[in-house]
């Protein structure tokens, strides 16, 4: 397999990127032995559809996304070259190996368990700088840009930009339950001041969990310089009222609305 574009040189002209993350759309496939729905097929239509990524978190039980969905959606990649395939794990286990085989444009490094139910945390750093700083310098000697999964903690954005990431995925869960509550405010006002933080530093800035078409223009408002939303559970339950194209579309408008 090829190495995929470099990051660098995407170019999808938006301010902010949607990349589509299909788990639950192999969470489905993976109750039958039929292969529907597709994994690459979602993906495909997604793209067409104008998403500028796809994600994916290739769990070590494969409980979603399988080793051959992480091959054969970098092989659809190739057909997509403004698009970018950020690949989400945990370095520490499985993640390195689709790093070291496909080289995606991106990889998040989450720090799940095993068997986490789904992402709730981000890394805790200085703790975990030592055994994280060997895999974002393979990552980067591999041309993989480095997206570490982070807490709305300012404090911590110097010691991301210690261990030389290029960006952090703002973990939004707890954005996303207080949005439309006395709460969202005050929520808000942390992913806003570790935003800035990392600006200050050079970072690039992602986000990402529980997004969905009710609270992602506001947080794009009130957070500076997202450069990457990836969002799946939402998007892939509103596809199957919706479709596709036309969810995609919607995400779509929800972002631009933010900078409209
Ligand atoms: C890092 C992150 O927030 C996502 O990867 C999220 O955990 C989706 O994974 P699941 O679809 O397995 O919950
Ligand atoms: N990085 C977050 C992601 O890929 C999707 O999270 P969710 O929308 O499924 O919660």
């Amino acid at each position: 397999m090829n190495p995929l574009v470099a990051p660098e040189s995407s170019g999808h002209g938006a301010r902010c990127a949607l990349s589509v993350n299909v788990n639950k759309v192999a969470l489905l496939r993976n109750t039958r032995h039929l292969g529907i729905p597709s994994v690459t097929r979602a993906a495909e239509l997604c793209l067409e559809a104008g998403a500028q990524g796809i994600t994916v978190h290739p769990r070590p039980d494969a409980r979603h996304i399988r080793t051959q969905d992480v091959h054969e959606l970098a092989a659809l990649m190739q057909r997509w070259p403004q698009a970018e395939y950020n690949i989400e794990g945990n370095p520490t286990q499985n993640l390195m190996d689709f790093v070291r085989q496909l080289r995606p444009h991106q990889v998040t490094f989450v720090p799940d368990s095993e068997d986490q139910f789904t992402s709730d945390h981000g890394w805790n750093l200085p703790a975990d700088m030592a055994r994280l700083k060997p895999l974002i310098e393979e990552c980067q000697a591999l041309g993989v840009r480095v997206s570490l999964f982070m807490d709305p903690q300012p404090q911590a954005m110097a010691l991301v930009a210690e261990l030389g990431a290029e960006r952090i995925e703002l973990y939004t869960e707890t954005y996303a339950s207080a949005w439309g509550t006395p709460r969202q405010a005050e929520l808000l006002a942390g992913f806003t001041a570790t935003a800035q933080a990392a600006l200050a530093l050079g970072l690039g800035i992602n986000a990402g969990h529980d997004l969905n078409r009710d609270n992602l223009t506001d947080f794009l408002r009130a957070v500076p310089g997202v450069q990457e939303v990836s969002i799946g559970h939402a998007l892939i339950a509103d596809a199957l009222e919706l479709g596709y194209a036309e969810t995609v579309r919607d995400y779509q408008r929800c972002i631009q609305r933010a900078y409209g």
